[in-house]
């Protein structure tokens, strides 16, 4: 198993908002979260990540195997769009940002600023920066915002090559990726018992 979360529960400000969490992602496998607004889908993403410790329950197989890729598109505005690639991919010790640039219809903006790149470009980047780091578990909130129906189409490409490799993806998500093959958790049932705040993680 890429990863395997049991009896998880994750808290907001010592809060927990989801309890009885428990999944497992296999290898070729993509599972996309739902669940309506504030019902905890990026404090279970962010706890996947290791961001953020669990409230309750055990992640395992995560760590060093995830990529995560979470609103902000943490990107380095005075660099191209090839050294920002280039950049990531020194980080994480990996070389070829070709497929990445190809991949999402980067190569004729590979010399542009990002700071200038429009809001769907810069999430194309931030996408991008995923395939460069070489990790097999990709984390994503909402990796669609700002995507117009082309980019969708080349990000959900772009999985389904990522989940061909054998790796795999967990994704909180509104929209119809467009990747049917993928299953679906719904958090809604797992929204956690009023009961009181940890007071030890308050300061988290
Ligand atoms: N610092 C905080 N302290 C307490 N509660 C918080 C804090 N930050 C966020 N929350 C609450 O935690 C809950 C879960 O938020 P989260 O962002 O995980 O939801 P979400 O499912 O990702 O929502 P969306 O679909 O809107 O992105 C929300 O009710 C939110 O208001």
């Amino acid at each position: 198993m890429m990863l395997s979360v049991r009896d998880l529960a994750v808290a907001r400000g010592g809060v927990p908002v989801l309890e009885g969490v428990s999944f497992d992602l296999a290898p070729g496998r993509a599972l996309v979260l739902r669940g309506p607004n504030g019902s905890g889908k990026t404090t279970l993403l962010r706890t996947v990540a290791g961001l953020q410790p669990p409230f309750e329950g055990t992640v395992e197989g995560a760590g060093e195997r995830i990529a995560y890729a979470a609103h902000s598109d943490g990107l380095k505005s005075m660099l191209t769009v090839t050294e920002n690639l280039r950049f990531w991919a020194h980080v994480f010790g990996t070389s070829d940002i070709a497929p990445a640039l190809h991949d999402f219809d980067l190569d004729t903006l590979a010399d542009r600023l990002a700071g200038n790149l429009s809001a769907g470009q810069k999430r194309r980047l931030g996408l991008a920066r995923l395939m460069v780091t070489g990790r097999p578990v990709w984390v994503l909130d909402e990796p669609t915002v700002s995507l117009d129906t082309a980019s969708v189409a080349l990000f959900a490409t772009a999985v389904r090559k990522h989940l061909a490799a054998g790796g795999s993806a967990l994704m909180a998500t509104h929209i119809d990726l467009g990747i049917p093959e993928a299953d679906v958790f719904d958090v809604t049932p797992l929204k956690a018992r009023p009961r009181a705040a940890k007071q030890d993680e308050a300061f988290l």
